[in-house]
């Protein structure tokens, strides 16, 4: 579903992503792992089409990223705030979904499924940094996109409403949606179904943490990564 080989990406005059190949399969969960700085979130701009590409191939769905058709296909909740602080949820998420030609009472079903019915009405300034974020996951869940890139949605979040959110990421993968999801939570990556781990913009892994963890020798997802940093020193 997403495809990429030999994807390079230079931000300013620096390389960042160094030839990149990998293949993520139609509904799974991905995780995109490694330390700061190491190209995760220049990898997920690239995918949603907001990175320009320097070589190689980068494609969602057999289109190449940024291609007009992938634009309903594909849902981007970024690091920083990308929907509007001065109304409320409910107004935020009945706007992406008049964009989209998607009703209101969708929209609100989405606010609820992201737990945030309770606070539709609260203007999205006023809520902490985490429902914040859910409710960014909100506006990218109109539409039903096929894939969703979410670059650290359970940041900041209390276990609880992480689990919850893992649970959403689940139910949605069985319905054949393709995640894409960063996280510095390395514990994470056993909610996934494979993980890229990346260091200093080249993959070190692409496999379930497990498979890793049992050739690595190690105990923790934190473990078998760092086994592997010292592996390919
Ligand atoms: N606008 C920019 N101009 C030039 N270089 C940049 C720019 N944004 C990021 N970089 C560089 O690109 C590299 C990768 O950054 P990126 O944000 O993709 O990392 P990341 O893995 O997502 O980090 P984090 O986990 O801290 O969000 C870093 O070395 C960073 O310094």
């Amino acid at each position: 579903m997403i495809r990429a080989e030999g994807l390079v990406v230079t931000r300013g005059r620096t390389a960042v992503l160094h030839g990149l190949t990998f293949d993520v399969p139609a509904g799974s969960i991905t995780g995109l792992m490694g330390p700061s700085g190491c190209g995760k979130t220049t990898l997920m701009r690239a995918v949603v089409g907001a990175q320009a590409i320097a070589a190689g191939t980068l494609t969602v769905d057999g289109a190449p990223v940024g291609d007009a058709r992938l634009r309903r296909e594909i849902g981007y909740t970024s690091q920083g705030l990308s929907i509007y602080p001065d109304i409320s949820v409910r107004d935020n998420v009945r706007y992406f979904a008049g964009l989209h030609g998607v009703d209101a009472a969708e929209a609100d079903r989405l606010v609820a499924v992201v737990g945030l019915a309770e606070h539709a009405h609260h203007r999205v300034d006023r809520l902490s940094g985490g429902q914040a974020h859910r409710a960014s996951l909100a506006c990218a869940l109109v539409g039903d996109p096929a894939v969703l890139v979410l670059d650290e949605p359970t940041v900041g979040l209390d276990p609880v409403t992480r689990e919850g959110l893992w649970e959403l990421f689940r139910d949605l993968a069985g319905r054949g949606v393709t995640l894409l999801i960063s996280s510095h939570v390395m514990d994470e990556a056993t909610r996934c179904d494979t993980v890229l781990f990346m260091r200093e913009g080249r993959i070190l892994a692409h496999e379930p943490v497990a498979r890793l963890q049992a050739a690595t020798g190690t105990a923790t997802p934190e473990d078998a990564f760092l086994a592997l940093v010292k592996e390919s020193a």
